[in-house]
Formats: structure tokens, C-alpha cells, sequence
């Protein structure tokens, strides 16, 4: 059986097990563990690094929590790691700053955050004060778009830090430059930073010399290491944490009724040249899965003699249609350049795909269900395709570059979703569809954005690196897919 919480105490002779002690933390418990050092101990810099570093690498899944003050009273319930018992200290530790300011981004807390932090909170004894970056400082990092709201960053640091200190109180705030609070609170004592954000202290404390406020002391803490080959990072990182969550479930799937034997319907989003139909084609051939390409049916919808045509030819002029064909690069040379054009065409299109759609499951005896759920963008109803019932396959995936855009996947049970940064999806554009650079952003432009996409999917890829990554990514997501349906 594994308990939710354990507690680690470590005085000078159990610290050469401490691989062992943190393996076994790993196979007992389920959430957190807090370590603590007795009071024979010392608490080194080297130590605490090590203390994360040998958890990062023997208990990835487990919250590490070195406490700096008493545990008593943090958790009633913890399941004791190894012989130690924990023991109170005498007297009272004495912190050496009132006010210590640290920043950065804390995508996944994680191990190396947490030194920093720690650092911090072994430190002051009333505030911690921390800015947290949103907005254009978060825009060039790496996967950038998968980066958790700012608010949940900073609630994980308040709620780490206040955890592991005493007394001192955590106060964090969004930063748009690198400065943040460390240049406006007067009476600020050190700067926590790491190695490599070190010339960042320095420029606050250059600032605040012009401003004539007190210098802080600057506090450095090592680099805890990590190994990232794709991303070429050679410390623990967040955005190395980003990409592990790629082809993982990051949301809850919706409850869709569905009947027995019936398929899961999962939707497949992407902006334009993100690698939906490599990703289509792979699930179908490797994974067996069966896919209804949406892009394609919304393509018959302009052969001679649908009715759309007219319709189209009354809302964006006759030219558009010859000989009874609907011109697809005279009409996208139209909505592709304006917005609420666009919208006008999918609100023409997308209940024509519906029912075409329809009438391809009637005709292979597949039978059809209406999910009668509001849409978020544009209002339509949305019917959904069941596969044939003599069909074997069970997993449906409905391909669809404006999935999203048009709420479907509203009703859908999960939406994944695969990106590639814009600059990418411009390069990939210009070299595929021969457009020049501005067409290319101008199609991207009529789209949401990978975060609007991303925001609203349960399973995320990204398709920037080698093909093998790509369809590493599908694996791992068909992986759990197939356990938790
Ligand atoms: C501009 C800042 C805040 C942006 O933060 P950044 O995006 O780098 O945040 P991130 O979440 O990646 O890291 C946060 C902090 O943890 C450190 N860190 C990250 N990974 C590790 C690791 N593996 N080991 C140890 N420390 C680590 C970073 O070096 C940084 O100091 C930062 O880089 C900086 O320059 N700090 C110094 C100046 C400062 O603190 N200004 C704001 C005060 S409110
Ligand atoms: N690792 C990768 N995974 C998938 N596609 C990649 C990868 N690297 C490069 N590409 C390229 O990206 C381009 C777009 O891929 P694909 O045609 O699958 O995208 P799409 O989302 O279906 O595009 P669109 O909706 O614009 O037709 C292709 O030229 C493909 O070769």
C-alpha cells in the first residue's frame, strides 16, 4: 500500500544511503516527501543540491520538500522513510535576512527551482518575494505555448515556499521585464539567483545604485543537472518538462455517452503545416485507427453541382465559381485576408461537411448520433460520425484544421492538438504551397493561435523535431489512451 506522504530524516550516517532511501520513497508513496536534516547535521549548499539532484533522478514523480523549519504540525499522516527519527532542534534558527527577492518563471516547479527557493527560505525570516514572468518575457522560450497560466505558477511557489519555511510569508507578483519588484521594494536585502542568472542580479542592483536604493545581497546558487538531448539542455529544466508532456493527457477527457462496442471519437487539431495528416496517416497504419479526413469533405462540398455553390456564389461574388466549380485559390485569396470572411464561409461549410459527413455513415450502414452540445465559436449542431457496425476498428479520429475554430470538439470525448512555433509553420508554408512569407502569415493569421488550440485540448504533440519524435509522441499518447478507455 503507498501512503500520500513520507518523511525523510537525514543526519550524518544515513546520508551515504540516500539513493536508496529516495528509491524506496519512490515505490511507498504517492505524492510528497519531506526531508529534513537532524540537528547534527549540516546544511550545506552541496548537500541540498544533492538532496534534489539524487531526487530528480531516483524519485521523479515524487514532491520533494526539504523543510527549513519544524515538521511537526506540516502533516499528521506520513509514513517514515528509513530508521532516523525526526527530532525537534533546540533554539530558535536564526535567519540572516528580513526580506529576500528572487524571479523567474516556474513552468513545473521543479527540482532546480526548488534549490533556489530553498535557498530563499533558509534565508529570510518574513518575506520571500517573487516575481513570477507572463506575457512577453515567457514568448521565446521553448513550447512556450504549453507554459501553465501565470496564476498556477505562482500559486505552486507561495504554496512550496510557505510549506518548507517557518514564519516568513511568500509574496508573488506577475513580471513583464526582469526586474519586477526587486527594483521598487526599498527595504529588499538579497537577490536569490542561480550561475547562469547571476548578470541578472547585477542589473538590478545597477538600477537600484541609479535609484539610489541599498544594494542586495547577491546569493548564487549551483546549476542542479539535467540531460535534454533534443533540446540541448544540460540542466533540469522546464521546458525539458514541457516536452516529456508532449502525447500526455494534460486535461480531463469529457464524458461523451457512448454506446457498447461503440468507437471513442477523438478529434486531431492543428494550425495550417503542423503535421496532422502525417500524424492521420501514421495513427491509421500503425495504430489502426480510423480516420474521417474533414478538410477533404469540406473540398467535395465545392465539386460542380453541390449546393453549396451557390450559396457561395451569392455571399462572395459569381466570379468566384466557374463552370459550376468553386474557385478554392480565388475564394482563399479572399478569407484567408479577413477574418470575419472566413467565419462567413465556415458558417457555410461546416454544416455541409456535418451532413455530408452523415450521408458517407449512412451509406457504409454506419449509425449516426447527434451530440446536441452549444458550440463555443460558431453555433452549429454538431452530428458525429460512429464507424459501421461491422467494423472491428474502434477508435475514430476526425481530422479537421478548424475543429476547434468551429467548437466540435465541444463534443467530442478528447481533442489532440499538434503545433510547430509560427516562424516554423511560415517556413513549412512557404516551401510546400510555394506562397511568399506574407501570404504564408496571412493564412496563419486567419487561424487561432497554437495557445488558443492547445488551451482547449487534452493531448498536445509538437512535430518541430525528427519524425521519429513525432510519432514517439503518438505512441506515448495511444499508450495511455488505450489504458484509460
Ligand atoms: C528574468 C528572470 C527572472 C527570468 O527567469 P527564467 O525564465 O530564467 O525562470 P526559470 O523558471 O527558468 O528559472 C527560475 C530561476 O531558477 C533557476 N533555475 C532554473 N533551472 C535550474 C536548475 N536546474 N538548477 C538551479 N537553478 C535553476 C534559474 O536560473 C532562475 O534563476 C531570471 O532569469 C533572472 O534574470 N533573474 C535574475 C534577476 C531577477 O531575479 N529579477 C527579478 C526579480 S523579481
Ligand atoms: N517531425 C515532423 N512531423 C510531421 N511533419 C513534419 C515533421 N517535420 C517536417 N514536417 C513537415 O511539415 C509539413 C506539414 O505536414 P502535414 O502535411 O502533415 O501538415 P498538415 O497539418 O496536415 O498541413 P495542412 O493542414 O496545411 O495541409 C510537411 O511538409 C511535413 O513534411
Amino acid at each position: 500500500m503507498t501512503s500520500k506522504y513520507g518523511l525523510l530524516v537525514l543526519n550524518s550516517k544515513n546520508l551515504q544511503k540516500l539513493k536508496q532511501l529516495l528509491t524506496t520513497a519512490a515505490a511507498s508513496l504517492s505524492s510528497r516527501l519531506y526531508v529534513r536534516f537532524n540537528p547534527d547535521t549540516d546544511r550545506t549548499d552541496d548537500l541540498v543540491s544533492k538532496i534534489y539532484l539524487n531526487s530528480a533522478n531516483f524519485c521523479p514523480k515524487i514532491d520533494v520538500r526539504l523543510v527549513v523549519a519544524e515538521i511537526a504540525g506540516k502533516i499528521d499522516n506520513y509514513e517514515l522513510i528509513g530508521d532516523e527519527k525526526y527530532e525537534k532542534s533546540s533554539g530558535k534558527s536564526e535567519k540572516k535576512y528580513k526580506k529576500v527577492v528572487l524571479g523567474g518563471t516556474f513552468d513545473r516547479l521543479h527540482n532546480g527551482h526548488k534549490v533556489l527557493l530553498n535557498k530563499a527560505a533558509e534565508l529570510a525570516s518574513d518575506d520571500i518575494v517573487v516575481g513570477v514572468t507572463d506575457k512577453e518575457m515567457i514568448a521565446k522560450k521553448s513550447l512556450f505555448e504549453m507554459i501553465e497560466p501565470v496564476e498556477i505558477r505562482m500559486k505552486n511557489v507561495v504554496d512550496f515556499v510557505e510549506d518548507i519555511s517557518g514564519e516568513a510569508k511568500c509574496l508573488t507578483e506577475p513580471i513583464i521585464d526582469p526586474f519586477g519588484p526587486s527594483t521598487r521594494i526599498q527595504d529588499l536585502e538579497a537577490i536569490v539567483v542561480s550561475r547562469e542568472t547571476l548578470k541578472g542580479a547585477d542589473a538590478v542592483n545597477k538600477i537600484r545604485n541609479e535609484h539610489g536604493m541599498s544594494q542586495l545581497d547577491v546569493i548564487i546558487v549551483e546549476l542542479v543537472e539535467g540531460n535534454d538531448e533534443i533540446l540541448n539542455e544540460t540542466k533540469i529544466s522546464s521546458s525539458s518538462r514541457r516536452r516529456a508532456d508532449l502525447g500526455r493527457l494534460l486535461k480531463p477527457t469529457r464524458q461523451v455517452p457512448r454506446g457498447n462496442g461503440k468507437p471513442y471519437l477523438i478529434g486531431l487539431a492543428g494550425g495550417i503545416a503542423s503535421g496532422k495528416s502525417h500524424i492521420a496517416k501514421y495513427l491509421k497504419e500503425k495504430h489502426g485507427f480510423d480516420v474521417i479526413d474533414c478538410d477533404k469533405l469540406a473540398h467535395t462540398c465545392y465539386e460542380k453541382g453541390s449546393v453549396l455553390n451557390q450559396k457561395i456564389a451569392e455571399h462572395f461574388g459569381k466570379d468566384i465559381v466557374i463552370d459550376g466549380v468553386v474557385d478554392r485559390k480565388k475564394l482563399g485569396g479572399i478569407v484567408f485576408s479577413d477574418k470575419s470572411k472566413l467565419r462567413e464561409l465556415s458558417e457555410l461549410v461546416w454544416p455541409e461537411v456535418r451532413k455530408k459527413a452523415t450521408e458517407i455513415a449512412e451509406q457504409s450502414t454506419a449509425r449516426v448520433v447527434v451530440l446536441g452540445k452549444a458550440q463555443k465559436i460558431l453555433n452549429f449542431e454538431v452530428k458525429i460520425l460512429k464507424i459501421p457496425k461491422k467494423s472491428k476498428k474502434q477508435f475514430t479520429v476526425i481530422e479537421a484544421a478548424a475543429l476547434i475554430e468551429a467548437g466540435w470538439h465541444e463534443a467530442l470525448a478528447e481533442t489532440w492538438t499538434v503545433f510547430v512555433p509560427a516562424e516554423e509553420a511560415v517556413r513549412r508554408v512557404v516551401e510546400r504551397d510555394n506562397l511568399t512569407e506574407s501570404q504564408a502569415k496571412d493564412r496563419m493569421s486567419s487561424q487561432i493561435s497554437n495557445k488558443q488550440r492547445i488551451d482547449a485540448s487534452n493531448v498536445v504533440l509538437c512535430s518541430l523535431w525528427k519524425y521519429e519524435e513525432t510519432r514517439a509522441q503518438v505512441d506515448r499518447a495511444v499508450e495511455e489512451l488505450l489504458k484509460r478507455i
